[in-house]
């Protein structure tokens, strides 16, 4: 009889626990993602999204608890396995757009001096040009950051965590910034890049539609207990995991009533 191994998750939390002195910001997370899937997570400012993340990252550690990746500790530092693109533009402005991604690089290859030549050089550069392809800056390959507009520094940023081929994508509200009409745009092409790069991506959201449009998985962290007295005494979970199976555009009765506290 033949047994069917059963995939390792790609990222587990065991109990985990996040505190900043007194402050316990997360508690008691326990969870298992699987490579390829989309989590989107929204809850309210100051819950700790962007703290999980930077520990998915290898930013911050755990105060308890276990976080693994393939099963194994995760790194503690940032490294290549994992990229990140913030709500603020984190581009070099003294780079055109193909230098900024081409620098990208060329840390992962030769960390110590950041240069690569010849031949190494000129694989870079191809393989810079066919990513800025992907995100629509191959007009502006030349330009500096000053003079592109917000939606084109983020598929810069993009562009940037994804010429070291992360498995995992790590956005901090990517798009929060963003008028409307780009935003949608940036839909798309997140969409695309997730699927072409098989990347398993973990998105911060305020906005729930968003999180339901681009998620597989919506996670929302809220604190399950409260003391009013000490606000500080306990930390947020993920009190709701929903899969995304539903019309992508249709927010669940349940947690529409929250949209208004996020
Ligand atoms: N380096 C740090 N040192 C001390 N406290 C921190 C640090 N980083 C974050 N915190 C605290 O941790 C808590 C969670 O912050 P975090 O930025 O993760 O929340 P968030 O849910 O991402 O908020 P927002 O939606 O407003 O971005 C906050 O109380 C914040 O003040």
């Amino acid at each position: 009889m033949s047994v069917t191994p059963q995939a390792t998750p790609l990222i587990t939390a065991k109990n985990l626990w996040k505190k900043y002195g007194n402050n316990t910001v997360l508690e008691r997370i326990n969870i298992s993602v699987y490579a390829g899937e989309f989590i989107t997570m929204v809850g309210t400012s100051g819950c700790g999204k962007s703290t999980f993340l930077k520990m998915l990252l290898g930013m911050e550690e755990a105060t308890s608890g276990e976080l693994l990746l393939d099963g194994k500790p995760i790194p503690n530092e940032p490294d290549q396995s994992r990229g990140i693109v913030f709500q603020q533009y984190s581009v070099f402005p003294h780079l055109t757009v193909l230098e900024n991604v081409i620098l990208a690089r060329e840390f992962e290859h030769s960390p110590l001096i950041g240069k690569l030549f010849g031949g190494k050089k000129q694989k870079v550069i191809d393989e810079a040009k066919a990513l800025l392809e992907s995100v629509g800056l191959t007009p502006s390959l030349a330009k500096y950051p000053h003079e592109l507009s917000g939606g084109m520094k983020q598929r810069l940023a993009i562009a940037q965590a994804l010429i070291r081929q992360p498995r995992i994508l790590l956005l901090d509200e990517p798009f929060g910034a963003l008028d409307p009409g780009i935003r949608a745009d940036m839909h798309q092409l997140i969409l695309k890049l997730w699927r072409e790069h098989n990347l398993t991506v973990f998105m911060v959201t305020h906005d729930l539609s968003e999180g339901f449009y681009l998620g597989t998985r919506l996670w929302v962290f809220d604190k399950l207990r409260r003391d009013p007295h000490s606000p500080e005494a306990y930390g947020a979970n993920i009190t709701y995991d929903l899969p995304v199976t539903r019309k992508k555009t249709e927010v669940p009765q349940e947690i529409k009533a929250a949209e208004i506290a996020l």
